[in-house]
């Protein structure tokens, strides 16, 4: 039995078995190149998602009671799989959520990475002892002996533009620890994740471990973060998503990967060919699509001419097309993220920015566009544009950059470039993201760093290290001698 049922039919894993819809209804998924149906996977009901949500919370004991070495054993087993089926997914990826097929490759090499390291890093996971009579009053006669245990059932929502990744980096801290998992994909990028799971099947995933529910999330998305069997939730996703989540579920952990709107701050004693080369790259890599993107550039005004000079240069030569092409900036995901790049970039001109670089508009492929002079009064200032549009602002120091950014309702990540070491200490001691890149673009990796944003940028902490502590709560045993 495989996932794959028929040329463009994908089944879901259900307690080890490909299954379909028991109303057979399924969910197209369409290449975001060319339009084309790439496949379709299936639409569950809210009572096939309860079933294996109760088959999942069934079998969780029993996981929990493994030795951790063999659960770390089969990610092992399980990275090894993955890589065997490099190509496939790789390519997959490219025809889902338009990668290329380089890039869905290099995804699929980075998660078994991941996964190898989550396997490894699961091991050193320790609880604490402590001696009681530290606090006044108590003495030695009282310890405590502080574990640390799994939740229970974990949900884990991931996002399109890294369906493979982005799901097994919630996926594999999640087993380690003892948890058992529903893995709910976005519908784009849900028959990669699929793939993703069939080599974890082949590594020998004891049935019900973990479950992957499709669906659509107008009939599914309330009915699984609000049920009870769901003991924690880790979702990467658009921010309005996360907020609603975490409205909606209450009382359990939730860890949330949302938007941005990344900061390149340009001082004037930076090396302009290097802040360049870096913002380019940070904010173009995947058309834009990614949390991590650099989504705004503040730049000293002395300096403002020869950067933009630089990146106008660098962005010209840039292949826009297709991915399949093997194009640098590709189709975006669809229609509607295309049109709302266009609309933020229209706003932005009709209010006096200055298009120092139009790219091409064709359907939902959007070449990249450079704006100057883009003041606080325009949408692209402060609006998520997930997309190949860059504004530039020009500034007279780090100061007025410091007060943009504090207006910023997201706080994922700031690159400063700058030459004085200790300037930089002294911007980043002002920001409040989660993450300060000195001279280098904003991004997640490399993937053991804590990786969080703070305001409407996410709750809760992941890189692996930290999204293994946050499968775990303590439970404290204490001995009354
Ligand atoms: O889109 C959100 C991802 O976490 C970004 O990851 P990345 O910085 O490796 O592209």
């Amino acid at each position: 039995m495989t996932v794959r049922q028929a040329e463009n039919l994908f089944y879901t894993l259900l307690n080890n078995k490909w299954m379909g819809s028991g109303s057979g209804e399924t969910i197209q998924i369409y290449s975001p190149d060319d339009n084309e149906v790439v496949g379709e996977v299936p639409a569950l009901s809210q009572e096939e998602v309860a079933a294996a949500i109760q088959k999942t919370a069934d079998v969780q004991e029993t996981w929990e009671a493994k030795e951790i070495h063999e659960r770390s054993a089969l990610l092992h087993r399980w990275a090894e799989e993955l890589e065997k089926m490099t190509d496939e997914i790789g390519e997959m990826i490219h025809k889902e959520v338009g990668k290329t097929f380089a890039a869905g490759k290099s995804e699929v090499e980075r998660t078994a990475q991941l996964i190898r390291y989550t396997a490894e890093e699961g091991l050193r996971t320790q609880g604490s002892f402590i001696q009681g009579d530290a606090f006044p009053g108590a003495t030695k006669q009282t310890k405590a002996i502080v574990q640390k245990v799994p939740h229970g059932v974990v949900l884990a929502i991931s996002p399109f533009n890294y369906p493979v990744n982005l799901a097994a980096s919630k996926i594999a801290p999640a087993l380690i620890t003892g948890n058992t998992v529903i893995f709910k994909p976005a519908t784009q990028g849900s028959i990669s994740g699929l793939l993703m799971v069939q080599a974890l099947v082949k590594a020998g995933l004891p049935e019900g471990v973990v479950n992957v529910v499709t669906g659509r999330g107008a009939v599914i998305g309330d009915f699984i973060v609000t049920h009870p069997l769901i003991d924690m939730i880790t979702f990467t996703g658009g921010t309005a998503t996360g907020k609603h989540i975490s409205k909606k579920a209450s009382m359990i952990p939730i860890v949330l990967e949302l938007g941005g709107k990344d900061s390149a701050i340009v001082l004037e004693d930076a090396d302009l060919n290097k802040a360049a080369k870096e913002i380019v790259n940070g904010a173009l890599s995947y058309s834009g699509q990614r949390c991590t993107a650099i989504k705004r550039v503040m730049v000293v005004d002395s300096v403002a001419d020869e950067l933009i000079g630089k990146v106008k240069e660098m962005v010209s030569g840039l292949k826009v097309g297709r991915s399949s092409e093997d194009a640098s900036v590709t189709p975006m995901i669809d229609q509607k993220s295309a049109d709302f790049v266009t609309n933020l970039i229209e706003d932005a001109r009709n209010k006096g920015a200055t298009v120092v670089l139009e790219g091409i508009k064709e359907k939902n492929l959007l070449g990249p566009t450079l704006l100057d002079h883009v003041t606080e009064e325009m949408e692209i200032a402060w609006k998520e544009q997930f997309g190949p549009v860059l504004p530039f602002m020009r500034i007279e120091n780090e100061r007025e950059a410091i007060a943009l950014e504090k207006r910023n309702q997201y706080g994922l990540q700031v690159s400063v470039f700058t030459n004085n070491l200790e300037n930089a200490f002294s911007i980043s001691d002002k920001l409040n993201v989660g993450t300060i890149q000195v001279n280098g673009k904003t991004s997640r990796g490399p993937d053991h760093f804590p990786f969080l944003g703070v305001k409407n940028s996410g709750q809760g902490v992941q890189g692996i290290g930290r999204s293994i502590d946050s499968m775990l709560r303590d439970k404290v045993l204490v001995l009354n001698f």
